[in-house]
């Protein structure tokens, strides 16, 4: 396999796993098989050591590297030995300095190596801070991670990559593997997605956005006023949010200069973040199934109908789709997580796998550690989690009273439903010529759409990218909503009977509408519930992030990334803006900067911080 990673070929994907059951079976939940993850044998690896690391612990033969043998290759003497010696001190040493001395040895500890954690850590690494981030899992990336079975890559989340093109400033995936050196090779997607809807209508998001519209138009003609109407309000967003430099919205300093340098374009955001999509698309478009088009537009980035979806959401993806184009990553989604990670440990913070995040350790009201699962501590000046809000405040801070600013948040937003993913391989015949990479399919009521396995999800990376499967086949990662509840309390023998009968329900309509011959082209499949997404990326309830209650003000009441808790900072989907690897990539921008400012990397300004804050917090209230 050619090299893929341009500055990241040193760790290619470990080899394929042994044979493989045809069936799910009781050691096939979707996700990869590993044993529960124990934190005692946690270690440090950089990511050139992650071949190893992955591939010693998923086939239990190695042990992992030692933090001794990596520090002995440190130079020192080099230019960059001090920093080089730090990142390699033992993890004991560390925890010591931070608890003996009282003195923080870190700047910030993140919990988490999602890929909100590791843009917040490698954006606070770049401007010289000391990072140290903890991931439960052997691999970093959480939810765009991958694993590999039998040949195949596949990636554990979605494979639609917004934010990932080299135009503008909304390109927060390039410009985060850039601010540490990396830049992946990426193959452009000619269609976001094909929609397969009730009523036979069939609408392709071509990557041209005259084509779509053309194609919008063409089948709802005597809408073409209002079709032009609501798309080009989104353009009017997508351009203020392309003209800024995006930092946190918490730095006042930050904040004002853009208001003094884009006022207009501030103006319209300002104007815009307590908006929903659906009542704009609803001043313009009367004809029902179009307006039912528009919520499955808005369903497949925030899981609700355009109603409920923030219009700078909505029109985030709804431009940059044509702007920058959906560009999927040579070799898998799971590169972009794999670049970072060693672009932080290239600039000189470290990553410890394996390490869960039990505690977060609170002295005179403030966070000052973590404690890990196996009772290994460490300290530092700042701690960020990646983990949910849920998980954040209700698991790893204990006995410190819900802050109200998170029973705000929970009585706004509550957990969206988790998914039943089926990865499949197949032969390759059974796709017909031109088959696009991502479907969305609802066959036959718009009342199905938010229902539990009412909407089915496809992606066929290997459209793209054929270098994911073996030679002839491709890969098909299905998935629907589908509750926690929906899955617990059975017997081990009657969860493996619901895993297999849901997933044949699911491949059988996907057979029926797009793929005759389906089922029996299947040369793989592995079906993961809520269960499985729960218990490998470690997220309360398997949930895919927050959903609000009822109708929200946009994004008024999202949370951003500071809490009630001083020195403690949230980041990933549960922080603004929400859902989404772009989104939560821009919630690791905005952490970083804000901690950067908290810790004297970047100016700031106390009397203008505690005005602003309040603002927001105000402002949240009206939400
Ligand atoms: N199936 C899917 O497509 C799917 C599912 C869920 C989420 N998502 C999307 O993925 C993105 C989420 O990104 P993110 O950055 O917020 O988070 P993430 O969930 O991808 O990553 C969080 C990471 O933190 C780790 N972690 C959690 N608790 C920990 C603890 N106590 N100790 C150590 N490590 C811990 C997890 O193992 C995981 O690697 C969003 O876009 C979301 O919408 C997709
Ligand atoms: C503060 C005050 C007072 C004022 C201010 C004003 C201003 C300046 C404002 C500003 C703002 C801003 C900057 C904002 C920003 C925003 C952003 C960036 C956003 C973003 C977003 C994004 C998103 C949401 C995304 C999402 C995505 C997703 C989720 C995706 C998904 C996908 C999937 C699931 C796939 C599908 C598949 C198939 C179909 C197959």
């Amino acid at each position: 396999m050619a090299e893929r990673l341009c500055f990241c070929s040193s760790f290619c994907l470990s080899p394929p796993f042994s044979a493989h059951p045809e069936r799910p079976t009781a050691q096939s939940p979707g996700l990869p098989h590993l044993r529960p993850i124990g934190v005692a044998d946690a270690c440090y690896v950089s990511s050139s050591h992650l071949l190893e690391l992955s591939s010693s612990h998923l086939f239990g033969r190695h042990k992992p590297r030692t933090q001794s043998s990596w520090g002995a290759r440190a130079s020192p003497g080099s230019s960059n030995s001090r920093v080089r010696s730090q990142a390699v001190l033992s993890p004991d040493k560390a925890a010591e300095r931070g608890g003996l001395s009282g003195e923080a040895y870190y700047d910030a500890i993140v919990i988490g190596s999602g890929i909100g954690g590791l843009v917040a850590a490698t954006q606070l690494a770049v401007k010289g801070a000391r990072i140290l981030v903890l991931e439960k899992y052997v691999i970093p990336g959480g939810s765009s991670g991958y694993y590999e079975r039998d040949g195949y890559t596949f990636d554990v989340g979605s494979s639609v990559m917004f934010g990932f093109s080299d135009k503008g400033n909304l390109n927060l995936i390039t410009q985060a593997l850039a601010a540490v050196g990396c830049k992946m090779e990426v193959i452009p997607d000619p269609t976001t997605v094909h929609f397969h809807l009730p009523n036979d209508l069939s609408v392709q998001v071509h990557r041209g956005y005259g084509e779509f519209i053309g194609e919008l138009i063409s089948k709802f003609p005597h809408e073409k006023g209002g079709i032009l109407k609501f798309y080009g309000e989104c353009w009017k967003i997508f351009n203020a949010l392309n003209s800024l430099e995006l930092k946190s919205l918490e730095e006042p300093l930050y904040l004002f200069g853009q208001f003094f340098q884009k006022p207009i374009e501030c103006l319209t955001l300002a104007y815009y973040l307590p908006q929903n999509a659906g009542d704009i698309a609803r001043k313009y478009i009367k004809d029902p199934q179009l307006l039912s088009f528009i919520d499955a537009e808005c369903f497949i980035v925030s899981t609700v109908n355009a109603l409920q979806t923030p219009m700078i959401n909505a029109s985030m993806v709804l431009c940059d789709r044509h702007f920058g184009g959906i560009n999927y990553p040579v070799g898998g989604v799971g590169g972009i997580a794999k670049s970072l990670a060693k672009g932080l440990v290239d600039k000189g913070s470290e990553i410890l796998y394996r390490a869960n995040v039990t505690d977060i350790i609170v002295e005179n009201g403030k966070a000052v550690g973590v404690r890990l699962s196996g009772g290994r501590q460490f300290f530092a000046k700042t701690i960020i989690s990646n983990a949910t809000r849920w998980d954040t405040f209700g698991k790893l801070l204990k006995g410190e009273n819900l802050p109200k600013e998170e029973r705000d948040f929970q009585k706004r937003y509550v957990k969206a439903p988790s998914f039943l993913s089926i990865h499949m391989g197949v032969k390759a015949e059974v796709l017909p010529p031109e088959t696009d990479c991502h479907h969305f399919v609802l066959e036959d009521s718009w009342s199905r759409l938010e229902e539990p396995y009412g909407s089915i999800f496809l992606s066929i990376p290997t459209v793209l990218d054929p270098s994911l499967a073996p030679e002839g086949r491709h890969i098909l990662h299905i998935f629907t909503t589908s509750s926690i509840e929906d899955w617990e309390g059975l017997p081990r023998q009657e969860y493996e009977a619901k895993k297999e009968k849901v997933a044949d329900e699911i491949i059988r309509r996907l057979e029926k509408k797009l793929f005759p011959g389906l089922q029996s082209s299947i040369t793989f499949v592995e079906v993961g519930t809520p269960k499985t997404h729960r218990r490998y990326l470690a997220r309360q309830s398997g949930t895919y992030g927050p959903m609000p209650r009822n109708t929200p003000k946009g994004l008024l009441g999202m949370p951003f990334n500071t809490t009630g808790l001083n020195s403690l900072y949230c980041v990933g989907d549960s922080c603004f803006p929400g859902q989404g690897v772009i989104a939560v990539a821009f919630s690791g921008v905005m952490c970083a900067h804000r901690v950067a400012a908290d810790i004297g990397l970047e100016k700031k300004s106390p009397l203008l911080d505690n005005a602003l804050l309040s603002l927001l917090g105000w402002l949240r209230s009206l939400a």
